[in-house]
C-alpha cells in the first residue's frame, strides 16, 4: 500500500463521515434478525455485534431483536491498542472511550469471537469483494482474524460501493447488510 492509497483511505472515510451526518437513523432490527438465520444460525448461538454510534446503522433495539430471538450477543470493548475484548450483552451499558456505550458485564477476553456463528462488524463503507473501511484504529482488523465464522459488514445503501482502497490487513467480509437485506460477498 503507497502513501497515495493511504491518503485515499482517509479521503474516503472524511467523505463517508460528513455524510452520516444528515443521514436518517436506521435501527436494523428485523432485517438483522433475518440475516442471522439465513446464515443458518440457530438461537442459542452467539452474534457478536455492535452498539451503533455516529449515524451508524444499528441500535439498542437491534440488539434486543437479536436477544429476543434467543442469540447470545457479545458486544466489544476497546483495550488501547490490543485486539477488542468482549462481553456479553444483558440489556445494561456503561460508557465506554469514543463516545461508544459497552456492555456492563463481565469481560471475556478476545478470544471470545472465535465463539461466535457470526460476526456484525460496523463499517464506514464495503465494497464489492469484502473490503471493508473502519474509522481507522485498526481495532477489527486486529480482532477478525480469530473468528471462524462469517463476517457480515452493516453499512447503509449508498456505503455498498464498487471498489475502497484495500491494505495486506484487510480482513475481507463475507456478506454486507444493508437496511435493504443481506448481499453475499464477492458480487
Ligand atoms: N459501534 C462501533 N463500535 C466499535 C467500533 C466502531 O466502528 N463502531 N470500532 C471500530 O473499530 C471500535 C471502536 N472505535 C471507534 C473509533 C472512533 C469512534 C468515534 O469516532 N466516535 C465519535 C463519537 C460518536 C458519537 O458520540 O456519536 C467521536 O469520538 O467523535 C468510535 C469508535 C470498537 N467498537
Ligand atoms: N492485524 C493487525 N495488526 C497490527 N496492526 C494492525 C492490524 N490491522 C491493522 N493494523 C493497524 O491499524 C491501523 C488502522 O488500520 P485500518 O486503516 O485498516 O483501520 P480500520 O479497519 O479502518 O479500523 P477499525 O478496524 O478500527 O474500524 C493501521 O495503522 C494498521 O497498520
Amino acid at each position: 500500500m503507497t502513501s497515495c492509497e493511504r491518503n485515499r483511505k482517509t479521503t474516503e472515510r472524511t467523505r463517508l463521515l460528513a455524510e452520516r451526518r444528515g443521514a436518517s437513523p436506521a435501527p436494523l432490527t428485523s432485517v438483522v434478525v433475518s440475516a442471522v438465520a439465513d446464515f443458518g444460525v440457530a438461537p442459542g448461538q452467539t452474534v457478536c455485534a455492535y452498539l451503533a454510534v455516529g449515524g451508524e446503522p444499528g441500535s439498542v433495539e437491534m440488539l434486543d431483536a437479536l436477544r429476543s430471538a434467543g442469540y447470545r450477543v457479545l458486544l466489544p470493548i476497546v483495550v488501547g491498542a490490543a485486539p477488542l475484548d468482549w462481553a456479553e450483552y444483558d440489556g445494561s451499558l456503561r460508557p465506554g472511550p469514543y463516545g461508544l456505550r459497552e456492555p456492563a458485564g463481565a469481560a471475556l477476553g478476545p478470544s471470545a469471537i472465535g465463539s461466535a456463528a457470526l460476526v456484525l462488524v460496523p463499517a464506514l463503507a464495503v465494497d464489492h469483494r469484502g473490503v471493508r473501511l473502519g474509522r481507522g484504529g485498526g481495532h477489527y482488523d486486529r480482532s477478525l482474524p480469530m473468528a471462524r465464522c462469517p463476517l457480515v459488514a452493516v453499512v447503509r445503501e449508498s456505503e455498498f460501493v464498487p471498489s475502497l482502497p484495500r491494505e495486506e490487513h484487510d480482513v475481507l467480509m463475507d456478506a454486507v447488510l444493508t437496511p435493504s437485506g443481506l448481499v453475499r460477498l464477492p458480487l
